[in-house]
C-alpha cells in the first residue's frame, strides 16, 4: 500500500498508536506532552478523549493526524506508519486519508457551503465517492448550500465542517471540540450526525471534549490526564 491510495483502492484498517511520546523541550524545561500512549480506533467507532486543560488532548490529535512527529512510537493509517513518512509525504497522507474538524468550523469566509465542498475536490483533484450535494444532505444542509459561513448558525457552520471534513472520504476523522459554541440542543445534534457518519462512511474518528453531556452518543469514552490515556 503506497501512501497516495485512492480512497477506492485503500484498504480501511483504522488508527493505531502504539507506545507514543511526544515531548517538548529539553533538561529541567521538558514537558511530556504524550506519555507512552496507547490507542486502537476501528472503522466505524468513534471514540471521545476528555480531561483537564494541558493533558495533552489536542497533542493526542495532533500526532494521530500527522500534523505533529511523536518523539517516539507509530501512528499507522491504513497500514502505512505516518512517522516514516518525509513532510511532504505526511502532507499528501493527511489530505488523503485524514479529515480534521476544528471548533469554529474553519470556513472559507468566502464560499457557500457547497462550494466549500467542492473546494476540497478541486484541492486532491478527484470526485468525492460521496458527492457533495448528498454529504450536505446528509448533515440537514441542502437548503443553506448556497450560504456563506457569515450567513450561517455556530451549529450550521459546524456542520458544513463534518460534511466537508467527509468530502476526501478519510480513514480517520480527528474532532477538537465539535460543540464549544453550540447550546445543549445543538450539541447533541452535531455529535449524533459525527456519530452517524462515522458509522455510515465506516471512519475511524477521535473526538476531543470537554462535553460530558455529548458523551452518550460515542462508542468510548477514554480519559487523558498527564499525558497518559485510560478508560473514563
Ligand atoms: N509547542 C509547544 N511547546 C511546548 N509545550 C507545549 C507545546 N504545545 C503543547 N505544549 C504543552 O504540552 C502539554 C499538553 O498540551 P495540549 O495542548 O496537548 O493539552 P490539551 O489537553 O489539549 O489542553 P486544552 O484542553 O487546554 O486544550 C501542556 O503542558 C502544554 O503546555
Amino acid at each position: 500500500m503506497t501512501a497516495t491510495a485512492t480512497a477506492s483502492t485503500r484498504v480501511r484498517t483504522g488508527l493505531t498508536l502504539a507506545d507514543i511520546t511526544l515531548t517538548f523541550g529539553t533538561g529541567d524545561l521538558q514537558v511530556v506532552a504524550l506519555d507512552h500512549v496507547d490507542l486502537q480506533v476501528v472503522p466505524g467507532e468513534l471514540v471521545a478523549v476528555v480531561g483537564p486543560s494541558g493533558a495533552g488532548k489536542s497533542s493526542l490529535l495532533a500526532v494521530a493526524g500527522g500534523l505533529a512527529r511523536p518523539t517516539s512510537g507509530s501512528v499507522v493509517v491504513d497500514g502505512v506508519d505516518v512517522t516514516t513518512l518525509s513532510a511532504r509525504a505526511r502532507a499528501t497522507f493527511r489530505r488523503d486519508h485524514v479529515g480534521f474538524v476544528f471548533q469554529s468550523g474553519n470556513l472559507v469566509p468566502a464560499l457557500t457551503a457547497l462550494d466549500q465542498l467542492r473546494l476540497v475536490e478541486h484541492i486532491t483533484g478527484r470526485r468525492a465517492t460521496t458527492p457533495p450535494e448528498a454529504l450536505l444532505e446528509a448533515v440537514g444542509m441542502t437548503a443553506h448550500a448556497h450560504r456563506r459561513p457569515g450567513n450561517l448558525s455556530g451549529g450550521e457552520r459546524q456542520r458544513v465542517g463534518i460534511a466537508r471534513a467527509l468530502v476526501a472520504s478519510p480513514s480517520v476523522l480527528l474532532v477538537d471540540e465539535p460543540t464549544a459554541a453550540l447550546d445543549r440542543r445543538r450539541s447533541h445534534e452535531t455529535v449524533q450526525l459525527l456519530a452517524d457518519q462515522t458509522h455510515r462512511h465506516a471512519v475511524a474518528s477521535v473526538m476531543v471534549t470537554h462535553d460530558h453531556d455529548v458523551l452518550e452518543h460515542c462508542d468510548r469514552v477514554l480519559e487523558m490526564v498527564d499525558g497518559r490515556l485510560r478508560p473514563a
